[in-house]
């Protein structure tokens, strides 16, 4: 399927290039930037393989010409204006910005603040954290990839959710982020000045991945997180109170229980240690490890993947692989940390 990537030239679109380019279903038509148009994407992003560094990046909403499928890696916000006029000419539209990933307006508002543009369309996205939505997206024309914060903990918790596991108290979330979560642009607090040796929360009681946690897990979450001093990686630990009718799962058991949920999904790895970010690099593998705490009674689960890869482009195409009916892992095996 001829492709067109929106965002190319930043940290998410570089790896949505990467794996379209070694995909063997898709081919990589066109390429658009925002300040980067006008140049070659090898300008624009050094290191870039011969094939993709002489493509030109079009101007942003340029024609989309015979693109069967646009990938849109923008700032939030900007993918509700170009979404409704790509899926009227026909396009299959994969989004790894927020616009889409809450199915109704009034969460929409909540959490980002302002009004959303494509309303009509909210209905009829899919959200693609394939391995809790798999039945749900052959066929889907609009689908919302969940970003990295929010999957980490989702796929973490989500066994313990869909077991009944848990009451309904609330969850506490603490996540961990590589620097290129934060996307290319300067900001002070990203400055390598500011992160350096340095370990930092922020965003704290509202950041707008809560209300998408929420949403996945169907209680209430208290999430803080983290800026850490490494270029990619998110690390997440997740806290939740047993349910009171069951006697909690002993470690042994949380394992095998977590390996039968995850018993067909292939980049879920259940963990017989507490991951760490490094071994999930440059893999669209998420890594996860439960256990129980008698003395505080409290199930506690870590979870580590890369933001660039699971967190967001490696995703990305994992749903849209299930979309069209082709094999999950399709053009994501050895990928590599890239460019
Ligand atoms: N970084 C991450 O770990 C993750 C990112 N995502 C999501 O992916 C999307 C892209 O993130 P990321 O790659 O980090 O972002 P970057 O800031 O690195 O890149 C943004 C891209 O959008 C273009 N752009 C910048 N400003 C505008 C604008 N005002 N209007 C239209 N286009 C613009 C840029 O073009 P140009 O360079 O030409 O100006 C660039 O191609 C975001 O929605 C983000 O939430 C999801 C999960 C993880
Ligand atoms: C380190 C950092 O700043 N991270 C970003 C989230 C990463 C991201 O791009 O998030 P989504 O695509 O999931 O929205 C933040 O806290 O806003």
């Amino acid at each position: 399927m001829k492709t067109t990537i929106v965002g190319v030239s930043g940290y998410a679109g570089q790896v949505l290039a990467q794996l379209v380019a070694r995909h063997p279903s898709l081919e990589v038509a066109a390429v658009q930037g925002h300040e980067s148009a006008g140049e070659t994407l090898g300008a624009a992003v050094p290191g870039m393989p011969k094939e993709l560094a002489r493509m030109v990046i079009e101007p942003l909403g340029s024609e989309f010409g015979d693109a069967d499928v646009v990938l849109l890696a923008l700032p939030h916000g900007a993918s509700q204006a170009l979404a409704p006029r790509l899926l009227d000419e026909g396009k299959v539209v994969v989004d790894l910005g927020a616009d889409f990933r809450f199915g109704d307006e009034a969460s929409y508002e909540a959490w980002y603040g302002s009004r959303h543009q494509a309303v009509e369309l909210l209905g009829h996205r899919v959200y693609g954290l394939v391995e809790v939505h798999r039945k749900e997206l052959p066929g889907a024309r609009l689908i919302a990839v969940p970003g990295c914060y929010v999957t980490a903990a989702s796929l973490a918790l989500w066994p313990l959710v869909a077991r009944s596991l848990i009451g309904n108290d609330l969850v506490v979330v603490d996540g961990y982020s590589g620097v290129s979560g934060a996307g290319k642009g300067l900001k002070p607090t990203s400055h390598f000045v500011s992160v350096n040796e340095n370990l930092s929360a922020y965003g704290l009681l509202n950041h707008r991945h809560t209300g998408e946690m929420e949403m996945n897990l169907g209680r209430k979450v208290l999430f803080t997180p983290h800026l850490a001093p490494i270029s990619r990686g998110i690390l997440s630990t997740s806290y939740a109170v047993p349910e009171q009718m069951n006697s909690p799962m002993t470690g042994e058991q949380l394992l095998t229980m977590y390996r039968e949920v995850y018993a067909g999904s292939a980049f879920v790895r259940i963990s017989e240690h507490p991951p760490g970010t490094r071994e999930v690099l440059g893999t669209n593998t998420i890594a996860i490890y439960p256990i129980y705490d008698p003395r505080t009674n409290r199930y506690v689960v870590i979870s580590a993947l890369d933001n660039l890869v699971k967190g967001a482009a490696g995703q990305a195409i994992q749903a849209l692989n299930v979309a069209q009916g082709w094999p999950e892992e399709l053009g994501l095996d050895q990928i590599g940390v890239w460019p």
